[in-house]
C-alpha cells in the first residue's frame, strides 16, 4: 500500500533540515524474494523541530531512521540535510539507539571523551573537551558517577551516558531510535522528562523512533506516523499543539491530550 504523505503540505516556516524524498526501501525476503518495507515515502523536518516517527511494530520506524542517518542507502528516492545529499553517516546527524555501546573498560566520561576525539578530536583542544564531557555528563545527573565503568552502572545510567555523548557531538540533527526503550517504567519516566529539558534547551533537530504515544505527546512538535507495512509511508503527520516548555503535568491535562491520544491509538491498530 502506498498512502501520500500529508507532511509535505504544510508550508515551511524555517528552512529544512532534514527531507525525505520519494525513498524507498525494500530488503531480501526468504519467501518472496524481496519485500519493500518502505513505499515511496516524503515528508520535510524543520530546523530546531522535534519530529517523532511511530508507527505499528515492523512497519520501518528503524529502516526510516537509518535512512535519514546515512546508515543506509534508499533503493530510489534520496534523503537531504540542508539540501545536500545524505549518503553516508556524518558528524552532522548524530545517532541514538536503544543499546548504547560504551566502552567496558573506559568510564563514563572517558566514553563521552572518547567519542569527542574520534569525532573531530583536532577541533576542539583537550580541556575543551573535558568541560564539554563534564559539562553533558552533569546535565544527565551524571557528575557523581563520572569515573565509573559501564560495568558498575545501572542500565539507566548507561543508558545517560549514551545520551550524553550523542549530545556532546552537537551534530545538527540527532537521531534517537527507542533511546529509552530497555529501561524500566520508572527510569523510562524520569528520562523522558531529562530528554524533554535537554531538547527544549538545545538548538537543534531531533528525530524520535518510539513505540510510546505519550513519550512521543510529550516531546514531539510533529508525529508522523508509519502504516502498516509492507510499503508503509506516512500515514498522517500530527501537529503536537503544546505550548513549550512543557512539563507532564501541563501535557497530560490539557484538553487536547486525550484526544490527540486516541486519535494516534487509533491509527497504530487500524494501520490504514
Ligand atoms: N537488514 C535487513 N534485512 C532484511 N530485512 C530487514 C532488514 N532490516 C529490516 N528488515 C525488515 O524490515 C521490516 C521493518 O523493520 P524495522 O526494524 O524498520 O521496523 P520497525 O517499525 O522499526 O519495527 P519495531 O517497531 O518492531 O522495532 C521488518 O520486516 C524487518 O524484518
Amino acid at each position: 500500500m502506498t498512502v501520500t504523505s500529508e507532511a509535505t503540505a504544510e508550508p515551511l516556516t524555517a528552512a529544512p533540515a532534514l527531507a525525505a524524498v520519494e525513498v524507498t526501501k525494500g530488503f531480501p525476503h526468504r519467501r518472496r524474494g524481496f519485500q519493500r518495507v518502505l513505499g515511496e515515502t516524503s515528508f520535510s523536518i524543520r530546523e530546531g523541530e522535534f519530529v517523532t516517527i511511530i508507527g505499528p511494530s515492523g512497519s520501518g520506524k528503524s529502516t526510516l531512521l537509518k535512512l535519514l542517518a546515512g546508515l543506509e542507502a534508499p533503493d530510489s528516492g534520496r534523503v537531504e540535510l540542508a539540501g545536500e545529499p545524505v549518503t553516508a553517516p556524518s558528524r552532522r546527524l548524530g545517532v541514538v539507539f536503544q543499546q548504547h555501546v560504551l566502552l567496558p573498560w573506559l568510564t563514563a566520561k572517558q566514553n563521552v571523551l572518547f567519542a569527542l576525539e574520534a569525532h573531530g578530536g583536532s577541533d576542539r583542544s583537550a580541556s575543551e573537551r573535558e568541560r564539554l564531557a563534564e559539562h553533558w555528563l552533569e546535565l544527565v545527573q551524571l557528575s557523581d558517577a563520572k569515573d565509573l565503568k559501564p560495568g558498575q552502572l545501572s542500565g539507566g545510567m548507561q543508558q545517560r551516558v549514551g545520551i550524553a555523548r550523542a549530545f556532546a557531538l552537537e551534530s545538527e540533527v540527532l537521531l534517537m531510535d527507542e533511546p529509552l526503550g530497555a529501561l524500566d517504567a520508572l527510569t523510562r519516566h524520569t528520562l523522558q522528562l531529562q530528554l524533554l529539558k535537554l531538547s527544549e534547551q538545545e538548538k537543534r533537530t531531533f528525530v524520535l523512533v518510539t513505540h510510546d504515544v505519550d513519550e512521543a505527546l510529550l516531546l514531539s512538535d510533529r508525529i508522523l506516523v508509519l502504516s502498516q507495512g509492507p510499503e508503509a509511508a506516512v500515514l498522517k503527520d500530527v501537529k503536537v499543539p503544546f505550548p513549550r516548555p512543557r512539563d507532564r503535568d501541563a501535557v497530560e491535562s490539557s484538553s487536547d491530550y486525550l484526544a490527540l491520544r486516541r486519535e494516534l491509538l487509533g491509527l497504530l491498530t487500524s494501520g490504514s
